[in-house]
């Protein structure tokens, strides 16, 4: 009105997030993505990567434990082409890389498994109808863990299962079910929740028929080490008790030396004051033995959380080990 130019305000830059493009993926990062843009004010755009997991058409069993998912992620970010990354936190190595921080490890989901199985049936009415058709019920899952858990269920019982090894991303895994070639699939219920596709889970796995992988159903964003402005951001995003518990499940799994792929699984939840229990599983995939141990210990709330939940990690693992756990994971796990 009165003349004076308008100062051009620059809007701020995007932050740059790497994602894998599974649709699993996309949704978190698309969930992530929102609550920075909501936590800072600044847009965020997704940057799809590609990574060896995606491409590579072996068995998890054979490639995983080493970061397929997560490498060609963390290789963007060191050589500065994303500025963050959110990851499933199941699939993210135990080993700290150089470089990057963990900036934030959000509120888990729904930490169980799930099973879908054709017209809805649960474990139990499944192995029951199949065996009146006389033959075992076929379950599909690529992981180790859950065939160890399954098969031990199902020894236990007496019942006729049959684990069949598969992969692919959800819809190829669904796909078996609903054409027919598998009774049911084993699946996490966090991942299917993230998609909008929990009416189709027909039972939720309880920790006592089958404990989930560590850091199942939560997420892992990760920074470079250099972009201290970012990581303070980004932490507010942290929701500590699900850091803590996460710490002591993944540091049961370093002291074991075992992968993501490996026939292990562990749980840490919180009871009252502060006591968090660990459950931990270490099996062989055919379910013949299946070591099932688990400790408590209070945790004080403060800087040294994660390392007074790393300790009871290392001393389960410890028990474990000595109860023969090396000898149940065997070559394959290493
Ligand atoms: N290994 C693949 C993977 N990594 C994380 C999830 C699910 C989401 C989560 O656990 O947070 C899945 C799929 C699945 O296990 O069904």
């Amino acid at each position: 009105m009165n003349g004076q130019p308008l100062t051009e305000q620059a809007p701020p830059a995007a932050l740059r997030l790497g994602t894998r493009r599974s649709a699993l993926a996309m949704a978190q990062s698309g969930m992530v993505a929102r609550e920075v843009t909501r936590l800072t004010g600044r847009p965020v755009e997704l940057v799809e990567i590609t990574t060896y997991g995606d491409t590579s058409r072996e068995a998890l069993a054979q490639i995983g434990g080493t970061g397929v998912f997560v490498s060609a992620l963390r290789d963007a970010l060191l050589e500065g082409r994303i500025d963050f990354a959110v990851h499933s936190l199941k699939d993210l190595p135990t080993a700290a890389p150089e470089g990057l921080v963990l900036a934030a490890v959000p509120e888990r989901e729904d930490v169980r498994d799930a099973l879908v199985a054709a017209e809805g049936l649960t474990l139990d009415e499944l192995v029951e109808k199949l065996a009146g058709a006389g033959r075992p019920a076929r379950i599909g899952t690529g992981s180790p863990r859950r065939m160890a858990q399954l098969n031990a269920w199902a020894r236990a019982r007496g019942a006729q299962l049959e684990t069949v090894a598969i992969r692919g991303n959800v819809d190829t895994r669904i796909g078996y079910v609903t054409g027919g070639e598998l009774d049911a699939v084993v699946l996490a219920t966090a991942g299917l929740n993230r998609l909008g596709r929990a009416a189709e889970i027909s039972q939720h796995l309880d920790p006592e028929l089958m404990i989930p992988a560590p850091g199942q159903g939560a997420l892992a964003i990760e920074c470079s080490a250099s972009d201290s402005e970012l990581t303070a951001a980004l932490a507010a995003l942290d929701h500590a008790p699900t850091r803590v518990a996460v710490a002591a499940e993944r540091a049961l799994l370093a002291t074991l030396e075992a992968g993501c792929s490996a026939p292990v699984a562990a749980l840490a939840t919180w009871g009252r004051e502060n006591e968090l229990r660990l459950d931990g599983v270490v099996g062989d995939p055919d379910g013949t033995a299946l070591l099932k141990m688990s400790a408590n210990g209070p945790i004080v709330l403060d800087e040294t959380a994660e390392q007074q939940a790393r300790a009871l990690g290392h001393a389960l693992a410890a028990r474990l080990l000595d109860a023969g756990a090396a000898t149940l994971m065997g070559e394959r796990a290493r």
